[in-house]
């Protein structure tokens, strides 16, 4: 794992962003993976500011919410058109449909996509509880595109989308994390002492299916980017060698 700590969540989703940048330049085809929440809007807003030439790139998300059509303003359908897609044009975009009539189906039909095309870089955030994508604790390592449902604390922390908790729905489609671990590269962004426990327990802890984002350990190529709280739980020298590691990165781009 490959380890910036930027002193803001704006240096650190910069980072992420430049990275991003980086990769999809020069390149004919590209397949970005695509990632929701809160964590990657400011990611997103420099895609619209930079007029980010994506017209060659194929995007994929993560997961979606089941019950929701594209057009539920609480969709990630929805979120990704609102935040992303409707300014910056890709040159096509997958989701997976939360309004499948037949969810395991859906399911199925997704995974193969994904594995078809081949994600070159997945973009993740991480939620309180370690899980990634919607793979909630307890998730098997080995899991593939699932129908899962969601944790007490996971729809808490995804309620301030809804008017309700009650509106906030049980289960969703989300990429497994075999899934997720197939892609060639990962970028992991992690903003906010919200997520301090699960980023110190993913980078610290033995890989264990009670935090899920402890599989990324196994994966050869991956970029945890994070703002001082979200690293403030993992070793003082961890967070010394990430802080050298992101002004290097700022200073060699100068
Ligand atoms: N399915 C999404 C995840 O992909 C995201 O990483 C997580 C954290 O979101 P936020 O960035 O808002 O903290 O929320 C949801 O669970």
């Amino acid at each position: 794992m490959n380890i910036l700590v930027a002193n803001t969540p704006q240096d650190a989703e910069q980072i992420a962003y430049t990275l991003i940048k980086e990769r999809l330049a020069g390149k004919r085809e590209f397949v970005l993976g695509l990632a929701t929440g809160s964590t990657p809007v400011g990611m997103y807003k420099m895609f619209k500011q930079d007029r980010l030439d994506c017209s060659h790139v194929t995007s994929v998300n993560l997961d979606e919410y089941i019950g929701l059509a594209p057009d539920h303003p609480q969709s990630y359908h929805h979120f990704m058109e609102e935040k992303l897609f409707d300014d910056v044009p890709f040159k096509e975009s997958h989701v997976p449909r939360g309004d499948a009539p037949d969810p395991e189906q859906e399911t199925a039909r997704y995974e193969a996509l994904v594995r078809s095309i081949g994600v070159d870089l997945q973009l993740l955030g991480i939620g309180e509880n370690g899980h990634i994508a919607f793979n909630e604790p307890g998730t098997a390592l080995d899991a593939k595109t699932h129908v899962t449902e969601l944790t007490e604390s996971t729809r808490e922390a995804n309620r301030r989308f809804f008017d309700s908790i009650d509106e906030v729905p049980t289960q969703a489609i989300t990429m497994g994390l075999d899934t997720i671990m197939n892609a060639r590269e990962i970028v992991l962004v992690a903003t906010g002492t919200r997520k301090a426990e699960a980023v110190h327990h993913m980078i610290e802890s033995v890989p264990t299916i009670e935090w899920p984002a402890t599989i990324l350990q196994a994966h050869p190529s991956v970029t945890v980017v994070l703002d001082k709280e979200a690293a403030s739980r993992c070793a003082e020298a961890l967070q010394a060698r990430g802080n050298e590691a992101a002004a290097r990165f700022f200073s060699i781009r100068a």
